[in-house]
């Protein structure tokens, strides 16, 4: 399995960096909350990593050729509109093209990774559904299905939870920590703290371009770095449960 590289990771809009200097190294078996205010950018980060921006630096998916990174990462926009009104195991099915050939039909193989990713979905029964006559919640869960049927070592997804109900953000969250327990690296950019630090092993902190936190959940979230960077206050307690994070009030 492969991780990921980023040397000196910069973006520039203008003459102004929005991406700053960013050195990571992000391994297999890991589960990566990337988190931060609006505009702090995650959402660049993801892209110039994946070889969608041009950057200075770099990244060693990016430099790998599209065909290589589409068997060696999955990618969940933060924007998700599904334009084509084809059924629902149809378009998790477009997970598996970089597993074909030119021409290539897809085979068992392809039908067993589409029909799990739709069980870990909870979409099974959704199978045959017109994918746009979906609600926004269960067009997400379609398109995490899609990634998912991918079958890559790298899942990077932006805000994947954004707009699904807490029982799916939650079960969502617990298959990106299975997944990288089972060896595959996990990087989503998330607004829920207190889920990022359920469901983490690591947290990644930006602000304005820059890293400013990097490591286990309760050294990230510290008081300090909540207040600094967040404008927040917040309860944080270890419970037989889990870690459990609520903010407060804004400071
Ligand atoms: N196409 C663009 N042209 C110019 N500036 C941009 C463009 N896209 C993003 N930016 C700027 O880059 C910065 C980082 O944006 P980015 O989308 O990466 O942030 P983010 O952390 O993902 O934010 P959010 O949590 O709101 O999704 C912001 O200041 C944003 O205004």
């Amino acid at each position: 399995m492969t991780g990921l590289t980023l040397s000196n990771l910069s973006v520039y809009r203008g003459p102004c960096p929005v991406v700053e200097d960013i050195s990571l190294n992000l391994h297999p078996g890991e589960c990566v909350g990337l988190i931060g205010p609006n505009g702090a950018g995650k959402t660049t980060l993801m892209r110039a990593a994946l070889g969608l921006l041009p950057h200075k630096g770099t990244s060693s998916l990016a430099r790998l050729s599209t065909a290589e990174r589409g068997r060696a990462a999955a990618w969940l926009p933060q924007m998700r509109e599904i334009a084509w009104p084809v059924s629902v195991e149809t378009l998790v099915g477009l997970g598996r093209t970089p597993h074909l050939g030119p021409g290539q039909r897809p085979g068992p193989r392809d039908a067993a990774a589409i029909a799990a990713a739709l069980a870990r979905m909870d979409l099974t029964d959704f199978a045959a559904r017109r994918a746009t006559a979906l609600s926004g919640g269960e067009q997400a869960r379609v398109l995490i299905a899609r990634a998912l049927a991918q079958e890559a070592p790298m899942l990077l997804a932006d805000e994947p939870i954004a707009g699904l109900d807490p029982a799916h953000q939650i079960t969502t969250m617990r298959l990106f920590a299975d997944l990288a327990a089972e060896g595959r690296l996990v990087l989503a950019a998330l607004h829920d703290l207190g889920l990022a630090a359920r469901f983490c092993t690591r947290l990644i902190l930006m602000q304005r371009g820059r890293l400013v936190a990097d490591g286990p959940p309760a050294e990230v979230l510290t008081p300090d770095n909540l207040a600094r960077v967040f404008g927040l206050r917040a309860y944080m307690a270890d419970t037989p449960d889990g870690p459990v994070f609520q903010p407060l009030e804004v400071v």
